[in-house]
């Protein structure tokens, strides 16, 4: 697409994804119309003035949940494309607050899709979905049985094990009230297009980071730490559950595939995007101290007793497929993804030895969630079947993060 004079307008284009695609697409000669709640002008607009467009972006004032705002948004940009970015796009608060999360990401969709069709407004229609909306995906026979035996419902019933990597026609076992809230974004999207002819494409990312990720996500929250320790002004890291595996790409990787779909992705359709890589929490924390000059030798658990997990080298990268999937990771990944290594509350945390000494690893029980996803892991051959392409490696997103975290003005 060419998108030189066209009109965009963006729900969240102050949010951190909407300000990186607003910049791009200011700078190829678009007009950019941000949809903005008043109330997150001032709070959110570092993003835009870290990105030099606050005055360029033409802001319009309103509210997903008030659809008489998002007409008049519609008849102020008269959009060629809309990006439907805005959300409740925490997880974990999606646990604290479970209707403001339907309110704002399923009915604010609806609002949306329903002031499109009364204006019969004829624009292309990416929406924000999201990888959270496969949840519970099964991993290994031994897994789908713990499962079991804890009294998870499995729901669908899986078809083949593992169910990895995700493709979009992966069963979706939301497990949050957030995932819960994508999943009915995505279907009515779907829906908006089988019934009524709106040409709506969704895009199901994984994670991705970045300078200026909100400091509400685990990313932000280990870089923001490492910088913290590099600079003496903590003696150690605060974490939940690091057994975790993401998908992680750059946020420069996802607006590329935002806007290869809004050219290329067909109407009524959903595509994944992700980087076909999964890395442990634990990893993205020690890959981190080692990019911040740190050298690691070993890791073992807090709790000194006979039960001491101590893991030597546990950087050590190899890409030997698992999964069926070629990709980096570190011999922690790799136990992790055998179900050879797994830390529990009870670890109270883990001790790094490195060159310079001992570093702490906290876990916070707080920090663990009510129920949680143990591993993505994106297929991502639909989209880069119409041209969308992963350029960042996780050295250089982990990168990107600390070098934002390494100026004192951005740490907290
Ligand atoms: C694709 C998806 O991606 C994001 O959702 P998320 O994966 O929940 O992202 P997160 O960074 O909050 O957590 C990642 C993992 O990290 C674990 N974790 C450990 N310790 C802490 C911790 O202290 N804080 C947080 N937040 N997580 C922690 C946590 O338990 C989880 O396993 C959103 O953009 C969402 O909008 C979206 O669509």
């Amino acid at each position: 697409m060419n998108w030189n004079e066209k009109n965009i307008l963006i729900t969240g284009a102050n949010g951190f994804v909407g300000s990186y695609l607003a910049k791009e697409l200011l700078e190829k000669g678009s007009d950019v119309y941000g949809f903005i709640r008043p109330e997150d002008m001032v709070a959110m607009e570092k993003n835009l003035i870290d990105k030099g467009i606050k005055d360029k972006l033409k802001m319009l004032e309103g509210d997903l949940g008030d659809i008489s705002s998002l007409a008049s948004a519609l008849d102020q940009s008269q959009p060629d494309v809309i990006f439907h970015l805005a959300a409740q796009s925490s997880v974990e608060f999606s646990f604290k607050r479970p209707l403001d999360t339907q309110d704002i990401n399923t009915i604010g969709t609806a609002n949306l899709l329903e002031a499109v069709r009364i204006k019969d407004v004829d624009a292309k229609i990416v929406f924000a979905g999201s990888s959270e909306v496969y949840g519970m995906v099964i991993s290994s026979e031994e897994q789908y049985q713990r499962a079991l035996d804890s009294g998870k419902t499995i729901f669908p019933e899986p078809e083949k094990i593992p169910e990895l990597p995700i493709s979009e026609s992966n069963p979706l076992r939301p497990m949050s009230p957030y995932a819960v809230s994508k999943v009915s974004g995505d279907f009515l999207m779907q829906n908006y297009h089988h019934s009524y002819g709106l040409d709506t494409v969704v895009s199901r990312a994984f994670n991705h980071e970045g300078a200026g990720r909100g400091m509400m996500f685990v990313t932000s929250i280990i870089t923001n730490q490492i910088m913290k320790l590099k600079h003496q002004e903590t003696d150690r890291i605060t974490i939940g559950n690091l057994n975790a595996c993401r998908d992680w790409s750059h946020v420069t990787d996802i607006i590329q595939g935002y806007q290869v779909l809004a050219s290329k992705g067909r109407g009524g359709e959903v595509y994944n995007q992700g980087s076909m890589r999964t890395n442990s929490v634990l990893s993205y924390i020690l890959l981190g101290l080692e990019r911040a000059g740190w050298d690691i030798n070993r890791i073992e658990t807090l709790k000194g007793d006979e039960q001491t997990k101590t893991i030597n080298n546990p950087t050590e990268i190899d890409d030997d497929p698992i999964f069926g999937v070629k990709f980096d990771k570190t011999r922690v990944d790799q136990m992790i993804l055998e179900n050879q290594l797994e830390y529990t509350i009870q670890d109270k945390g883990i001790r790094v030895t490195t060159d310079q000494g001992p570093l702490t690893i906290e876990f916070n029980p707080d920090r663990f969630r009510p129920s949680e996803i143990p591993l993505l892991l994106c297929d991502n051959q639909k989209i880069q079947k119409i041209g969308a392409r992963i350029e960042y490696s996780l050295s250089d997103v982990i990168q990107d993060q600390l070098d934002y975290f390494n100026q004192k003005e951005n740490r907290v």
